[in-house]
């Protein structure tokens, strides 16, 4: 049987040739490893993804052999060696050495193992003196590699928020986030939810923003809960519980929700509207529709109508239908890297002009399904301006039919006293509200 390390190097490579590693992690971490492996190999891949660029600095600091000449297993094999040395306490020096050095000698050869050998002995000797490019000369190197993110990111979040606002989202965007859910209000209510989560042993602490939220530890694996299965609760980040108050649903409502899947906002319109209404879900990809209603079905949510669809494509029988709409628009995700570090490789500064395309397409067609004095609701896990402000200040621009709608009343009180006029949206940023990032704007049809 492989041991934790190795199954960590083998999701690592997956990952380098393009696979989700929450999808690797799901696929190799069977109910069969203990507990206690799956949360060393978790941390492992997640440590790694998130520091692939500090690490492999580390590396070429280190390697007289160039990082590409490496085979990816010894390549693997130093990112997880040194993240054990520079960032897990609990892992004593000598067995993330001597565990490294045997796993190079198994999965290539004995000279692999001599090499992985002196440069780990090597950084143990040094790991204090390693040098980074210097702040002041060279603040876009510095924040890019100390903190692990692409350059061009940094450079970007440079222009836009400056030196110390970029330093602190790095950071924030480094740490593990808390597991955050939703209660199901369908299904129980605060204080069933917490005793049935404590009596699973999970420990329950208060949402900072919403009633309906927890933060949780303790946990091993959520799907392990019998309360997950029993749909007592949705994971959901508090950031992405705004979209859903921002629509401000009522019981009964006629809802369209237009890029839905796997249904977390969806789920949430439908606990607000007691289930009672009816709300139109829709994705363009038949698996993730799939799960919506996996979603729905687990959440004991009966209103709703999930269908494939591909929302930039004009429907005038849609036309004037819906109360409220949500479009929660595909995007860069980089408001999430907490969640999801794979992230930071795998997106591409172009990636973002494709995105708009995309985002300001969806918002045109879809807000001509709005009733009259319906309201529209534009989000994004993302904190670039191109993918959120831009996007709806160019919609308003050319729809005089549409404008701002106060979202404060949606809000939490702390939340609603930082909009500023029109008030009619908000961006969240990890650094500042220790939340995902995230962007959500409300806007009512005023016109035909
Ligand atoms: C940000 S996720 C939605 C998350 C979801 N609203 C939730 O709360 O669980 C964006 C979704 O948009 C879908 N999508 C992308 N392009 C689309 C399009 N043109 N039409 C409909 N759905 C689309 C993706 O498949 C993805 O599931």
């Amino acid at each position: 049987m492989k041991n934790a390390r190795e199954l960590a190097i083998e999701i690592l490579i997956d990952s380098q040739q393009g696979s989700y590693s929450n999808l690797a992690l799901n696929k190799y971490l069977t109910q069969d490893i203990p507990a206690i492996d799956r949360a060393f190999v978790t941390e492992l891949v997640y440590g790694v993804l998130k520091y692939r660029m500090k690490l492999d600095y580390i590396i070429s600091q280190f390697s007289k052999i160039e990082l590409s000449k490496m085979s990816w297993p010894v390549l693997n094999t130093l990112r997880i060696g040194i993240y054990q040395l520079m960032f897990l306490d609990k892992v004593p020096v000598f067995a993330a050495v001597n565990e490294s050095v045997n796993l190079a000698k198994k999965m290539e050869n004995p000279g692999a193992a001599r090499f992985v050998n002196a440069v780990l002995r090597n950084i143990v000797r040094n790991k204090n003196v390693i040098t980074y490019p210097d702040p002041v000369r060279h603040p876009q190197e510095f924040l890019s590699i100390y903190y692990s993110f692409p350059k061009w990111m940094v450079e970007r979040w440079i222009k836009l928020y400056g030196f110390d606002f970029t330093r602190d989202l790095c950071e924030a965007f480094n740490q593990k986030p808390r597991v955050c859910i939703r209660i199901n209000t369908l299904k129980t209510n605060k204080e069933k939810l917490k005793s049935t989560l404590e009596s699973e042993g999970v420990k329950v602490i208060p949402g900072v923003m919403f009633e309906e939220a927890f933060y949780i530890e303790d946990i091993p694996q959520l799907k392990q809960l019998k309360s997950f299965h029993d749909g007592l609760f949705q994971p959901q980040d508090e950031s992405s519980m705004i979209a859903a108050r921002a629509l401000g649903v009522r019981s009964g409502d006629m809802v369209l929700d237009v890029a839905a899947a796997p249904g977390g906002k969806t789920t949430h319109i439908a606990q607000i509207m007691a289930n009672k209404g009816s709300i139109t879900a829709w994705d363009i990809h038949p698996h993730r529709v799939e799960l919506i209603k996996e979603t729905c079905r687990r959440l004991g949510t009966t209103i709703v109508d999930a269908q494939v669809r591909d929302s930039r494509l004009k429907d005038k029988d849609m036309h004037n239908k819906f109360d409220k709409v949500l479009v929660d628009a595909p995007c860069s995700g980089l408001g999430v890297i907490r969640r999801k570090p794979d992230i930071k490789w795998s997106k591409k500064p172009e990636d973002i002009s494709v995105l708009t395309t995309e985002q300001q397409r969806i918002l045109e067609v879809c807000s001509q399904y709005v009733k009259l004095n319906g309201i529209l609701v534009y989000s994004t896990c993302s904190i670039e301006p191109e993918e959120n402000q831009q996007i709806v200040e160019a919609f308003l621009e050319n729809n005089g039919n549409f404008v701002y709608d106060d979202m404060r009343p949606y809000l939490p009180e702390k939340l609603a006293m930082e909009l500023k006029e029109p008030y009619g949206w908000i961006q969240l940023y990890p650094n500042i509200h220790k939340v995902d990032g995230f962007f959500v704007a409300r806007l009512k049809r005023v016109g035909k």
